[in-house]
């Protein structure tokens, strides 16, 4: 194949100058290709070379987003107490409905307050992101993050001193369990144990108050249950893991001195509550025109729930966090003994499903469609009924509001929330129900 005319006329000039001007034309391009394979290797090496050092981390940019000298500095500033004495707390599960009541109530008394949470689909996550633009606006910084991320809770724990972890991130719901048994597993068993690996690495050590549950009475019938019940009979996979991070607390208290208190919820309710629950979906559906389904015991006996109010709850929470006794390891070792506490927080007045039906009724000037369905053998029980004697002495406990004035409070914030538009719909759990 004849070579290229242009290289012909470089290679055999047709008189010297031509040659002369040639050659230095050649000679300058070499030069020329010289130097841009140079530049072009040296560009294909940094590019390698970062690429090798990004390949180091997770995701670069989640890194520098999450770690970065501006992350550090939000995590300081929102563990930071605005008072005298102020407590510095990280609360898990802080876009959750209780996790978001209690940073705001901490945040506004002027304790420090940094949350965690990681924002899951099991109730619509637009309820979450909504309560944390609420805490932000309280310049309370919730992390994106999951309490199974060791890395990211030692890093936290790296950031701030905190005095205090309020531990609220769960997998909640009695009969989800069915569904997704794993998901409790993974949030209230392992989730639980990094957290409090993280705890007791951490130097000082904080004190952690937990969110166990009503549930763990399980079929327990001696009513009302008192912390000293036997707790040995769970009737779902939900309260049975529970019950095992109530013994799980315990071996860490004994073996690293971590000061534990363990609180027993009964039956939240409350405004910027969770949609899974029944008072909320019946809200949703009584709104919608759509049955509901009620549930009634054995020889059609109303079931019943010691529902409790989620300010009643939040007081209960703050003033764990204000009683809890100081952790007492250091470096991973215990150097005396450290308290170990549980306490029941709820109303001490059960009212049954059908009448907590009546009362939405009242409120929502709006009939229920209503289904009777025997209780499924997949995890209630049938009442629930706490003996408070405990929180009272102990904590100042005094719960001051009845269903009927909580739940009031919980429709008017449902009307503003949601308006008419029965937004409700997008829920995930809708399916579930
Ligand atoms: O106190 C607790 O420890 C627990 O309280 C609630 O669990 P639960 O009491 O079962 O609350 P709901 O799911 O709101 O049910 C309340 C009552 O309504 C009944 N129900 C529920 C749903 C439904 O469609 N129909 C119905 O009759 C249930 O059987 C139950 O008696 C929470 O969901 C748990 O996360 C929490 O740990």
């Amino acid at each position: 194949m004849p070579p290229p005319l242009l290289l012909e006329g470089e290679l055999f000039p047709s008189s010297p100058g031509m040659l002369h001007r040639r050659s230095r034309r050649h000679h300058l391009m070499n030069r020329q290709i010289r130097r841009c394979s140079a530049s072009t290797f040296f560009l294909i090496a940094l590019t390698a070379s970062y690429l090798s050092f990004r390949s180091f981390f997770p995701s670069s940019s989640s890194y520098y987003l999450r770690f970065g000298y501006s992350w550090d500095r939000l995590v300081r500033s929102s563990a930071s107490p605005r008072r005298d004495s102020g407590i510095s707390v990280l609360v898990t599960g802080a876009a959750g409905f209780v996790g978001s009541h209690v940073s705001l109530a901490l945040k506004k008394r002027g304790d420090g307050v940094v949350g965690l949470d990681n924002f899951n689909d099991y109730y619509d996550p637009s309820l979450k992101r909504a309560r944390q633009a609420l805490l932000s606006q309280h310049e309370v910084f919730v992390v994106d993050g999951d309490i199974n991320e060791a890395q990211l809770l030692a890093r936290l724990f790296d950031s701030a001193q905190f005095t205090h972890v309020m531990h609220l991130a769960a997998q909640a719901g009695v009969r989800y369990a069915i569904e997704n048994p794993h998901s409790y597993v993974r949030s209230n068993l392992a989730g639980l144990v990094t957290l409090l690996e993280a705890c007791k690495s951490s130097d000082p050590q904080p004190a952690v108050v937990w969110a166990s549950s009503s549930s763990v009475y399980g079929l327990n019938e001696k009513v009302p249950f008192s912390e000293s019940d036997a707790t040995d009979r769970p009737a779902s996979l939900y309260a049975a893991t529970k019950k095992a991070g109530e013994e799980i607390t315990h071996s860490y208290n004994h073996i690293y001195g971590l000061s534990i208190t363990g609180l027993r919820f009964f039956t939240v309710y409350g405004p910027w509550g969770r949609p899974d629950m029944a008072y909320f979906s019946f809200t949703k559906n009584i709104l919608q025109g759509k049955p509901i389904t009620i549930y009634r015991g054995k020889d059609g006996v109303a079931l019943a729930r010691d529902f409790t109010f989620i300010d009643d709850i939040v007081r209960g929470c703050v003033a764990s966090l204000d009683t809890a006794g100081k952790s007492t390891g250091s470096g991973g070792k215990k150097t005396g003994p450290a308290p170990y506490r549980i306490f029941n927080l709820g109303n001490t007045s059960p009212v049954t499903v059908p009448k907590l039906v009546r009362i939405l009724e009242r409120n929502l000037k709006a009939k229920a469609k209503v289904i009777a369905k025997e209780m499924p053998g997949n995890g209630d029980v049938p009442f629930t009924h706490a003996n408070i004697s405990s929180a009272r002495t102990e904590l100042g406990y005094e719960p001051k509001t009845d269903l009927e004035s909580g739940l009031k409070r919980f429709v008017k914030w449902y009307m503003s929330y949601y308006g008419d538009s029965n937004k409700g719909d997008t829920n995930p759990e809708e399916s579930r129900q």
